[in-house]
């Protein structure tokens, strides 16, 4: 590590802003200001240009290329647009200080989405700047709480398009399609298909703002450049009635295919996008549980990809808990004696289960022992083997012998449990009496109400806090402020986000070749997360690391990311030298936002 402040070569420069530290300086300033701590401020002597295949207006009107008035006096001359921006020239520090005064100027969160999604349709490089700089304050604008009100408001906002839609008119031609997307090289596509968005269910193709959500952290908190995401929408209808009859819906108005009609779209969308893209990784992202564990099962062996809501949800919780344990003074290896109790059996709820099983099996215990702890609960009570019809293979896997239907709180009162977690999307679900009793059984109950977005909370930090006397050790999916209680004590709650995964692990997964995502590689990379909390987060009350060392914990998760494909034989990208340095070899490939002049194609 290096000392603060420390003056530093080009190279360890980027590795180091590319991981997202900020305690050094770059070695020569020449013209322009270096500013102390920070790499993007520094002009290096040389830097590779960036070759376009445009010229003119055409620059100013592509995102990708664009710096609005950053452009310098040469650039303007040479790439022909002289006369077509005001003449004097910013940087992208001025840039950004004019961008946040007037973001802060406003006080509604979705008008405050709106000027950034105008920015990022604008200018890539400063919309993401933005974003690495200022993560804590722009997450929630861009991610839940408020994506979930854009994707509400999407159709009555819609200006430009971004991203793909594939739906049953479109059968036969997605082959063909894909190639209409402008970007040769995808890396990563987040797809959905609107059928359960965060916890306010099927919006139908309104979904569109959760894959444009999740990639815009993919760039700026996993270090995937821009021109290599696409976000996607597999309109298969949509079964909310609101929408079948909305005038202005712009998605397919027709009720949701189902069977083959449905199966077959997907799998022809997969095939087109393989075609095209073959190494591309797939994160499935907000599939109603009644087909989300089934489409990652028929793709997953074959294919790089993943479902976010069941794996990445899984290991991000565990990460949190592992933290909380040693919060408590536990070992982590405590896991499985632990008596858990999670409200929700859908895909976010059975996912978290199977990864919770999976680490308790590594830290020694037997499959019964394991599968012991969990106490799951959905609307109708415990998963009891008596209700075994109406549940689903990866549901009976969890079914406990007796008490089949037991209510949410008569199961926390009889198992007395340690852990409660909550993925219902059933706002305010974690009653008064539901938390004094966690609490009234364990010194320090863990309460993880992790639905989303905030209004679908299963109950607020201050709720927890309160009720629980500061006991508990608390974490939710939607960011909360900080708690004063009473007594003066004060907590800052952690956010338990599938955030803090899913960039890492695309990152370590595309930048190695990974062919698949095993299960191994969600452990790894909860473990990796979990060890970036410190003990001084975790006096603070947080089990997860602070939102704004996010690009070092993505760095870090793709490191054991690729550790775990070397180990398994996935990797197809990773030369023996890199091998050697891994650390290096991620950072190395990181995007980091910033300005580099650009060169026509035609006159390299
Ligand atoms: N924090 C995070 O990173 C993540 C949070 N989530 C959130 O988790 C929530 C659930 O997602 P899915 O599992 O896909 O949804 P889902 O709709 O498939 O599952 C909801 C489950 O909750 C159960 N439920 C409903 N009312 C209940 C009640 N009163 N008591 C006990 N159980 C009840 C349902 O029976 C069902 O099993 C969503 O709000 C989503 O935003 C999902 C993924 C990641
Ligand atoms: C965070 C997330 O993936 C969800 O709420 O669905
Ligand atoms: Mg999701």
């Amino acid at each position: 590590m290096l000392a603060s402040k420390q003056i530093c070569t080009i190279r360890n420069c980027r590795l180091l802003a590319a991981a997202g530290r900020t305690n050094f300086r770059f070695l020569s300033t020449s013209d322009d200001v270096a500013v102390e701590g920070e790499w993007a401020g520094c002009k290096r002597s040389f830097m590779a240009p960036l070759r376009v295949a445009a010229r003119g207006a055409d620059i100013l009107y592509n995102p990708l290329y664009n710096k609005g008035t950053a452009f310098k006096s040469g650039e303007r001359d040479r790439l022909g647009f002289r006369g077509l921006l005001p003449s004097r020239a910013m940087n992208i520090h001025s840039q950004k200080a004019r961008f946040l005064l007037a973001l802060r100027a406003e006080t509604s969160a979705i008008k405050k989405n709106i000027m950034l999604e105008d920015l990022h349709d604008r200018n890539e490089t400063l919309y993401h700047r933005v974003l690495v700089d200022h993560i804590e304050e722009m997450a929630p604008l861009i991610y839940t709480p408020t994506v979930g009100q854009a994707c509400l408001e999407f159709g009555a906002r819609f200006r430009r398009p971004r991203g793909m839609y594939f739906s049953e008119e479109d059968r036969g031609h997605m082959a063909a399609m894909v190639y209409n997307w402008p970007h040769k090289d995808v890396h990563v596509i987040v797809v959905t298909d609107g059928s359960r968005i965060l916890g306010l269910g099927d919006l139908g193709a309104n979904g569109m703002g959760i894959p444009i959500g999740k990639l815009s952290l993919y760039c700026a908190a996993g270090g995937i450049a821009p021109h290599r995401v696409l976000p996607v929408v597999l309109d298969a209808g949509t079964d909310n009635k609101e929408l079948l009859n909305d005038e202005f819906y712009m998605g397919t108005q027709q009720p949701r295919l189902q069977g083959d009609r449905y199966w077959n779209l997907v799998d022809e969308f997969m095939q087109a996008v393989r075609f095209r893209w073959p190494n591309v990784l797939v994160q499935f992202e907000d599939f109603s549980s009644n087909v989300a564990q089934t489409l990652l099962d028929k793709y997953r062996d074959d294919h790089l990809c993943f479902n976010d809501d069941i794996q990445g949800t899984g290991a991000t919780a565990l990460a949190g808990l592992l933290s909380a344990l040693r919060a408590r003074g536990e070992k982590v290896t405590s896991l499985g004696d632990q008596r858990i109790v999670i409200a929700g059996a859908g895909s976010a709820g059975i996912g978290i289960g199977q990864v919770l099983k999976q680490a308790m099996m590594e830290q020694g215990k037997s499959e019964k022992e394991a599968t012991n702890t969990f106490f799951i609960c959905d609307h109708k009570g415990l998963l009891g083997k008596e209700r075994c019809h109406e549940l689903n293979p990866e549901q009976q896997e969890f079914a406990r012998d007796e008490d089949s239907g037991l209510p949410l709180l008569d199961v926390v009162k009889k198992y007395k449990p340690t852990i409660l977690l909550g993925v219902t999307a059933v706002g305010g679900l974690f009653t008064r009496e539901l938390i004094s009793e966690m609490s009234v059984n364990c010194e320090r109950p863990i309460i993880f109400p992790l639905s989303n977005p905030t209004a679908k909370a299963e109950c607020t930090a201050e709720q927890a806090y309160e009720w629980s006397h500061g006991r508990c050790i608390f974490a939710s999916g939607s960011p909360f402020d900080a708690v004063e209680m009473d007594d003066g004590r004060i907590f800052s709650p952690s956010q338990c986000n599938n955030m803090y995964v899913f960039p890492g692990l695309g990152l370590g997964a595309t930048v190695c070749g990974a062919t698949r995502v095993t299960d191994r590689m969600l452990f790894v990379a909860a473990e990796a997360l979990a060890t970036f909390v410190s003990e001084d987060d975790l006096k603070r009350g947080r089990v997860f690391p602070p939102i704004t060392s996010i690009r070092e914990v993505s760095h870090r998760i793709a490191v054991a990311v690729v550790k775990e494909a070397l180990r398994e034989n996935l990797a197809t990208r990773v030369r023996e030298k890199d091998a050697l340095d891994l650390d290096s070899f991620v950072a190395q490939k990181m995007y980091y936002p910033e300005y580099v002049p650009l060169v026509e194609k035609t006159f390299v």
